[in-house]
């Protein structure tokens, strides 16, 4: 049995794929976004290649580079380092699994194949296993996201026996708004050491409520330090100032649900609030519009989660 280093708890964030102007990946920041993450986010886990890096549009090549320079620039930084393998050719991801294995993560994810799809729970499993299988010395997490795999067999079923089958699985990355699987995930698999990491931001006090061990999310990149005040007022049972934090946090993600939000919106802030140039999204994605940009750093400073606002562009939206 495989157990990970540590513990998955607390915050991880989704890593962004740092694309220059000519698509190319610009690996040069990845330094300076690790530095950012534990220095100014207090996030020291990351998850790489996933939905928020786009991992789904790059080549394995690119993937095999990007996941390396992740575990070489965070090396001792970073507590862990997740990367994503999922893909629709079994071979891709073992041939990432390995890879990961090679130069040292922590751990890897997987999602559900999303065109062929499994239709039943064992489908599911027998592809999640030969995945695994291809770095059995690593932690591997399954990454429900019916969202946008359309594969929807609930999680809870996923874990009943799933040490069986796949005797490195440690985890769960939970990017669904059904507190019921998610709860039931917790509660059939209590004595089992797994982590539950929730992955809708915006929803995780009543994940945390549930069980969950840790979070990853792509608001993690920015708000990071906000969520980590809202964990901590949890961990101290004071549940009024976390919920505080949570409405707050809630404020922004609903102002720019409204305007359209998504991957490339997430870049576009995150350049914003760290200055590091995440670089535009690849196609099919559309980088986000200057009229996005400018609301949401509106919204930002107002309810001071922007670093360096002065106290006159305090409002009373702001949020301790
Ligand atoms: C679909 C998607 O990208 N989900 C992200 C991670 O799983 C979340 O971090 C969301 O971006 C966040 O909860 C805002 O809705
Ligand atoms: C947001 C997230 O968790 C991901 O990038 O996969």
């Amino acid at each position: 049995l495989c157990q990970p280093k540590k513990h998955l708890g607390g915050l991880m964030t989704a890593s962004l794929v740092v694309v220059a102007v000519l698509l190319e990946i610009n690996f040069s920041v990845i330094g300076r976004y690790v530095d950012y993450l534990v220095e100014e986010q207090g996030v020291k886990s990351i998850f790489v290649n996933g939905t928020t890096g786009e991992g789904l549009s790059l080549s394995i090549s690119e993937r095999r580079q990007v996941a390396e320079e992740w575990v070489t620039k965070g090396r001792n930084k970073l507590d862990q380092v997740v990367i994503h393998v999922g893909a629709l050719s079994l071979k891709e991801s073992q041939e990432l699994a390995r890879h990961a294995a090679e130069i040292g993560a922590d751990g890897i994810a997987a999602i559900a194949p999303f065109f062929l799809k499994p239709w039943n729970k064992d489908v599911l499993i027998n592809f999640l296993k030969e995945v695994a299988a291809a770095a059995p010395a690593l932690p591997f997490y399954y990454y429900h996201i019916p969202a946008l795999t359309g594969v929807k067999i609930r999680a809870e079923e996923l874990l009943a026996g799933i040490q069986d089958k796949i005797p490195t699985f440690q985890g769960l990355k939970f990017s669904d708004t059904d507190l019921l699987d998610f709860g039931q995930c917790v509660d059939q698999n209590r004595q089992r050491q797994f982590a539950f990491l929730f992955g809708v931001d915006e929803q995780l006090l009543s994940a945390l409520v549930m069980g969950a061990t840790g979070a990853v999310g792509s608001t993690y990149n920015y708000l990071g330090k906000k969520t980590n005040q809202m964990l901590e007022a949890f961990e101290q049972k004071d549940f009024s100032t976390a919920l505080n934090y949570q409405f707050c946090i809630q404020r922004f993600i609903n102002f720019v649900v409204k305007l359209g939000f998504g991957v490339s919106q997430t870049k576009a802030i995150m350049t914003l609030v760290s200055g590091i140039p995440m670089g535009p999204p690849r196609l099919p994605l559309q980088k986000a519009s200057r009229e996005f940009t400018d609301n949401a750093e509106a919204k930002l400073k107002s309810l001071d989660f922007l670093p360096f606002t002065g106290l006159k562009d305090r409002n009373l939206e702001a949020c301790s």
